[in-house]
């Protein structure tokens, strides 16, 4: 496209450059030849007027001196270099001189003389006059051909604007096509790349390099897309128990530790929960190790479906599980673990081998209320120890909301 506007643009200035030639030639012919010609015309036809006015003064002449004084003139002029350059002016002026040269020597002239003096005056004004028309009339033909000449150029000049015109708006359009547009598809691709969810940029340029840099987008988009599903997979095996899906200890204290300091903070309600799942060892050595691991996952399911969205549940080791229950009371939280313990009661598994497996549950409550995570898992703990004392399947709320009793809260399955 620059090419093409460079070519179209140099036949322009070329085509405006013969103007320009023509322009400075015609301005030579009006300053070397038509001026001076005009100005030659001029000279010619005012001495063709004197002589026509000597002329009026010899037959208008009272004495022979007065006569001859004016002929004199009229000699003067009809010797005059521009008239004798002249054919027709010379013929003319000659025959004027020779007529009034006749009349200062006959003295007073009679009507015919008059008569032929009237005729000879107008031949001498109407040729003054052709010769002062013709002398403008080069001139004005040189001047008319340069007013069209610049005129021309001007057209000329307009198109070479409108080009010029026409080719930014082009170049505008192209640059926002190939360049701004992509780039701004770039920017959002790039913006939206944080997560690796972004889609990679359309592609939007014939340009080879914005290409290039779309490609490389689309690259770097799969590559971090790849990490952060490996990154949340990290964050996934390092914060989740393999077996049961449910956080693991380590985690499960992070986030319990940040729910105790909510709570004291805002004064709300907390309690924690220690569950065991009872006589595992029995289950595992009846039934092998895989109906054991088939057990805590079928578990895992069910505290998953009973318990809410908020409350905090993880393995805490072997077939130990701990709670956090967010904005609970200790009375509430008994009403939660008792959920869970009669959801188990009424749950059996089915091993490989077709058997159904039923397994129960010994739970301790602890209000969180006043205490660190530790001191409550702690107090949940000794509670749990009670509950599995006093015969397991319970559930057993400890401490002082316990009221220093051991409550055993088993309903009727
Ligand atoms: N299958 C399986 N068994 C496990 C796993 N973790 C711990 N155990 C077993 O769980 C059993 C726990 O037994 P104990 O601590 O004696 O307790 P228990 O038999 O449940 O008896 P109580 O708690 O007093 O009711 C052990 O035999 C462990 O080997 C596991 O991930 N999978």
């Amino acid at each position: 496209m620059a090419a093409a506007f460079g070519l179209v643009f140099a036949g322009f200035v070329a085509w405006l450059e013969v103007d320009q030639a023509a322009l400075l030639s015609t301005a030579a012919r009006l300053q070397m030849q038509a001026l001076p010609y005009a100005i030659e015309q001029q000279r010619l036809a005012r001495n063709l007027e004197v002589m026509r006015l000597e002329g009026e003064r010899v037959l208008a002449g009272k004495t022979p001196q007065a006569r001859q004084q004016a002929l004199f003139i009229v000699s003067l002029m009809a010797s005059h270099p521009s008239v004798l350059e002249q054919r027709d002016a010379r013929a003319l002026a000659t025959e004027a001189e020779r007529f009034l040269a006749a009349v200062a020597r006959s003295g007073a002239p009679d009507a015919d003389t008059l008569a032929e003096w009237k005729r000879l005056s107008q031949r001498l004004s109407l040729a003054a006059d052709d010769i002062t028309v013709d002398g403008v009339s080069l001139a004005n033909r040189e001047a008319e051909q340069m007013g069209e000449i610049v005129r021309q150029a001007r057209y000329k000049l307009r198109s070479v604007l409108v080009l010029v015109l026409l080719f930014l708006g082009g170049l505008l359009l192209l640059i926002r096509r190939l360049l701004i547009r992509p780039l701004q598809q770039i920017d959002a691709s790039l913006a939206g790349l944080k997560d690796g969810t972004a889609p990679p940029p359309p592609p939007g340029s014939a340009l080879h390099e914005m290409q290039s840099v779309e490609a490389a987008i689309g690259q770097l988009r799969t590559v971090m897309h790849e990490h952060a599903q490996t990154r949340l997979a990290l964050e996934q095996l390092a914060s989740t128990d393999a077996l049961t899906g449910l956080d693991n200890r380590r985690h499960f204290m992070q986030l319990a530790a940040l729910e105790f300091e909510r709570a004291r903070r805002h004064e709300r309600p907390v309690a924690v929960a220690l569950a065991d799942l009872d006589h595992f060892k029995q289950i595992n050595d009846r039934y092998g190790h895989a109906a054991g691991d088939a057990a805590l996952r079928a578990f895992a399911d069910l505290v998953r479906a009973t318990l809410r969205h908020a409350d905090l549940a993880c393995r805490y080791g072997g077939e130990e599980f701990a709670f956090v229950f967010p904005e609970t009371t200790p009375a509430e939280a008994l009403v939660l673990a008792e959920r869970l313990r009669h959801a188990l009661s009424v749950h059996s598994v089915e091993l490989a081998d077709g058997r159904r497996l039923q397994f129960s549950l010994s739970v301790g409550i602890a209000d969180g209320d006043g205490l660190s995570l530790e001191e409550a898992l702690s107090c949940a703990d000794d509670a749990l120890y009670r509950a599995k004392a006093v015969g397991r399947n319970r559930v057993v709320l400890g401490g002082e909301a316990g009221g220093g009793r051991v409550l055993p809260f088993r309903a009727d399955d």
